[in-house]
């Protein structure tokens, strides 16, 4: 049986990675989300095992110990990784699977799955990446500064990427990465 694809969804914090895979996933059903481990704590309405599995730090790193992680990265104040059997199984089964994750740990994923599908997920401008992280009103402002003052050194590895799709309006971008999944399902594998 043929291996899924392998789709890491990556991209500065507040581009709109979550908004645009939730609709991609109401479009494609039988896509399969990985649900990452992390050890921020959850925001209003985030549950366990669903958005993310909430470790603490000692669950974290016991997990890297125990090589329960495809890739982690330390991104801002927190821990966040993937855990690999489930990417791995599902890949096995032939079906497709998506990452979103930020920038350190999308690298770390291409060299260990070099066949994989890299979409960079661009803001329209960094104002409008700006006004988006701050109107998402999740974050303190120290925090917020934090993340916009990394955001330029994630978009710099844009060349590291298969595709780039700016994130202008919700439906376009997800039309845009729905036409990547088609495009490489037909691609011919040498
Ligand atoms: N195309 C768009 N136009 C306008 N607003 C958008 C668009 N896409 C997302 N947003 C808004 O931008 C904010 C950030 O989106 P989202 O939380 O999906 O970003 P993210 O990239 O997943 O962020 P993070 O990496 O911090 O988790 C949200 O309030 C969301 O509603
Ligand atoms: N390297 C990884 N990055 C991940 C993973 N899961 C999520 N993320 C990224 O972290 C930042 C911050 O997320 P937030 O939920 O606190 O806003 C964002 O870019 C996520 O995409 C992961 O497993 N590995």
């Amino acid at each position: 049986m043929a291996k899924g694809l392998l789709i890491v969804l990556s991209g500065p914090s507040g581009v709109g990675k979550g908004t645009v895979c939730s609709a991609l996933r109401q479009r494609v059903p039988e896509l399969i989300y990985s649900v990452s481990a992390t050890t921020r704590v959850p925001r209003f309405g985030e549950e366990h095992g669903v958005n993310y599995f909430f470790k603490s730090r000692e669950q974290f790193l016991n997990m890297i110990e125990q090589d329960q992680l495809l890739e982690y990265a330390q991104y801002v104040d927190n821990y966040y990784g993937t855990p690999r059997d489930f990417v791995e199984e599902t890949l096995n089964s032939g079906r497709d699977i998506i990452l979103e994750i930020e920038v350190q740990g999308a690298l770390k994923v291409k060299e260990k799955f070099p066949d994989g599908v890299f979409v960079f997920l661009l803001p329209p401008s960094l104002d409008e990446l700006k006004d988006r992280i701050q109107g998402r009103g999740t974050e303190n402002q120290a925090t917020i500064d934090h993340r916009l003052s990394v955001a330029v050194d994630e978009i710099n590895l844009l060349e590291y990427y298969d595709y780039a799709v700016v994130n202008d309006q919700i439906d376009l971008a997800c039309t845009r990465i729905e036409s990547i999944i088609v495009a490489e399902h037909c691609k011919v594998r040498k």
